[in-house]
């Protein structure tokens, strides 16, 4: 079996589906330009791993992403898939091997979200069970409910749901390699930070090997197992975890394109699953509220977080609330901070200043209640985090 076929194996428990991508001295010269938009670049990416390109607008990102499947044929070097030398492979081939994600999905607007995921599916030439199979499954992948969303047209979506449909479509055809372009530059910030939890989740599920552009160094350091930062000409100034590059930017530049707040940024590097979780009293929306204000009081808590009949959390009224309630309201409070285990300590701050509390409801598998955390939690970590960084 040669190394391109995707395979899944357990590597130290994560599974891998995804193949190594070896560039050699790959370089591009767009016409009438004196100097190559990419240099001679010489990079190896690991099957499974997430690596990010980070940069200065201009510095030929793009133009390296989108020659790794020939959207822009390279004017010299080479392209490896695992050890299959793609760099004369006939694109249309290429690209059923290699999904690829853009900023608002790139859907077409004119078909529904199935047929949107359907596509290449299509094209392979599986029938059409398999296909509607493969729909529903990666609607399900990525926490849209089929049901609902199947036979919508993109624009009777969300931005962040059309991100999501986006990936769905990249994935239908089970690639080894994504290439994700700042899939996520468009949508607003929260919405920002529960696509990439999501991905995060999906990544440990499917071990590919991806690709992603991004200007926006916090999501590189939460994303990527490795993060390549470029100067002009797609120079790889350096290539490494993100661990190592916050703590030892290889020159000066790399430092300033980090920024002087990588104290802090250590805090994306920080995991809401690496702290103790509070585990709040819950009680499920029909309840008697008198029941749960007993528990509440007994618990010596002073707020309660209610659920819907699947355990997601709607509201987190205070036990003073609640008592005046005969049962336990139903009613979404859309502005309920909620993130996810794979969300950074980063994140965490941002939803509770974004709802103005003092604390966020974190969800675990299916998005049920795991715990809370509060603002002192956080605030401990970054005491903790500043000290460890200072010696
Ligand atoms: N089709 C083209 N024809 C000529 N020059 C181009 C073309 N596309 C890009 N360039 C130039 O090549 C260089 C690299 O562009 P590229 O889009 O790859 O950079 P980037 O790092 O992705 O930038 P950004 O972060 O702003 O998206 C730039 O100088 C750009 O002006």
């Amino acid at each position: 079996m040669s190394e391109s076929t995707p395979t899944t194996t357990v590597a130290e428990e994560r599974t891998v589906s995804g193949v190594s991508i070896r560039l050699e001295g790959v370089t591009k010269r767009y016409p009438g330009q004196d100097v190559p938009a990419v240099d001679t670049v010489d990079l190896d990416i690991p099957a499974g791993q997430t690596v990010m390109f980070v940069g200065p607008s201009g510095c030929g990102k793009t133009t390296l992403l989108k020659m790794l499947n020939r959207l822009i044929e390279p004017s010299g070097g080479k392209i490896f898939l695992g050890d299959e030398d793609v760099t004369g492979q006939d694109p249309d081939t290429l690209r059923r091997r290699i999904g690829y994600v853009i900023q608002a999905g790139g859907l077409f607007p004119h078909m529904t979200v199935g047929t949107n995921i359907g596509l290449v599916p299509g094209m392979l030439g599986w029938d059409k069970k398999r296909i509607a199979e493969r729909t529903d499954e990666l609607l399900d992948l990525v926490g849209l409910d089929p049901d609902v969303y199947r036979d919508r047209y993109p624009k009777e979506l969300s931005g962040g749901q059309q991100q999501r449909v986006g990936v769905a479509r990249a994935l239908a055809a089970d690639p080894p390699v994504l290439l994700m372009d700042e899939p996520f530059g468009a949508v607003d910030p929260i919405t920002r930070q529960r696509l990439q939890d999501e991905l995060l989740r999906i990544q440990e599920e499917l071990g590919k090997t991806i690709v992603f552009v991004t200007h926006d160094f916090d999501e590189a350091v939460k994303l990527g197992d490795k993060i390549v930062v470029f100067d002009v000409g797609a120079r790889v100034v350096q290539y490494d975890t993100p661990e190592a590059i916050l703590a030892e930017p290889a020159e000066d530049y790399v430092a300033d394109f980090v920024g002087a707040g990588a104290t802090l940024k250590q805090l994306t590097l920080a995991r809401v699953s690496d702290t103790e979780l509070h585990t709040p009293v819950t009680a499920t929306v029909g309840e008697a509220s008198a029941a749960v204000v007993a528990r509440a009081e007994e618990a010596g808590e002073r707020y309660v977080v209610v659920v819907d009949g699947r355990g997601r959390p709607v509201s987190w009224p205070s036990v003073a609330e609640l008592s005046r309630t005969t049962s336990v309201p139903g009613g979404r409070d859309e502005r309920l901070p909620v993130v996810g285990l794979r969300s950074t300590l980063n994140d965490a701050l941002d939803a509770m200043l974004a709802a103005s509390q003092g604390g966020v409801v974190v969800t675990g598998r299916r998005d049920t209640v795991a715990g809370v955390l509060v603002v002192e939690q956080v605030m401990a970590a970054i005491q903790s985090t500043r000290s460890e960084v200072r010696g």
